[in-house]
């Protein structure tokens, strides 16, 4: 039997804030156990890499703040742990599985569209605070986003499922809790196995971008610290932190 984790999650609404990861943050070094801050406006939403991130009213935009303890190099996996979180509450939403896909590191993908992304970070006091964006009502315009990069889509739009944010978190909170604690008691293998199950672009060409290089080749798997294997012409490669194109 997989055990709850843990009991009594918190829940912080906010009308609106900066940043619910700005927020999270700030709060940390209070917070009794894990907590999440859903915000249903942002003015200072932040993306992965510097980047920022556009809000539309409606999406949805949530910050978990937690201990996770355990290893350091365990706490980068989290971002498999939400992204497969993130899959159950969407299918939970729409009844649907089709054409929900994940991207690595961790994006969520419908219809080959970004629907969701996750900003992982190191908060104060030992946390870690995990951000996650979700189009729901209304995608940002290409002109918002990076230059290559997946185009934007949501949820209503690709589904007809019109979802608040507020019910969205209820969905969202209880699945991560159940895949966090997957994790906990099997291990990473278990959370890959299934990531790589629904992954984009596995065996296909891509092109992988770190800060200092971008590398093309061939999506091998995810190792088993999370990192990406990509076959190149000069051999296998991993890279631990960048972004995918396709
Ligand atoms: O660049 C990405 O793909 C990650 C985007 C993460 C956005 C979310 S919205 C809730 C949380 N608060 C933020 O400021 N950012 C994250």
């Amino acid at each position: 039997m997989i055990p709850r984790w843990p009991e009594g999650v918190g829940q912080v609404i906010l009308p609106t804030v900066d940043s619910t990861s700005l927020e999270a943050a700030r709060q940390a070094p209070h917070i009794a156990g894990p907590t999440w801050f859903l915000g249903l406006e942002q003015t200072a939403a932040k993306g992965r890499r510097g980047r920022a991130w556009s809000n539309p009213a409606g999406n949805f935009a949530a910050s978990l703040v937690y201990r996770p303890g355990g290893a350091i190099a365990h706490r980068a996996l989290r971002s498999f742990v939400a992204s497969l979180a993130l899959q159950d509450a969407l299918i939970a939403a729409t009844g649907r599985t089709e054409g929900l896909r994940l991207k690595w590191p961790n994006d969520v993908l419908l219809n080959g569209g970004k629907l969701a992304g996750i900003l992982l970070e190191s908060g104060p006091s030992e946390t870690l605070i995990i951000g996650i964006g979700v189009n729901l009502r209304a995608a940002p315009t290409q002109a918002e986003v990076e230059t290559g990069a997946v185009a934007p889509v949501s949820l209503l739009s690709e589904t007809g499922t019109d979802i608040t944010p507020e019910a969205f978190l209820d969905l969202l909170a209880p699945a991560f809790a159940a895949v966090e604690a997957q994790f906990l008691t099997y291990g990473f293998d278990a959370v890959r196995t299934r990531w790589l199950a629904n992954a984009a672009k596995l065996g296909e060409p891509i092109h992988a971008r770190t800060v200092t290089e971008t590398h093309h080749g061939t999506f091998e798997t995810v190792d088993a610290e999370g990192q990406l294997v990509l076959r190149t012409a000069a051999g296998q490669r991993m890279i631990s932190a960048g972004d995918v194109f396709f």
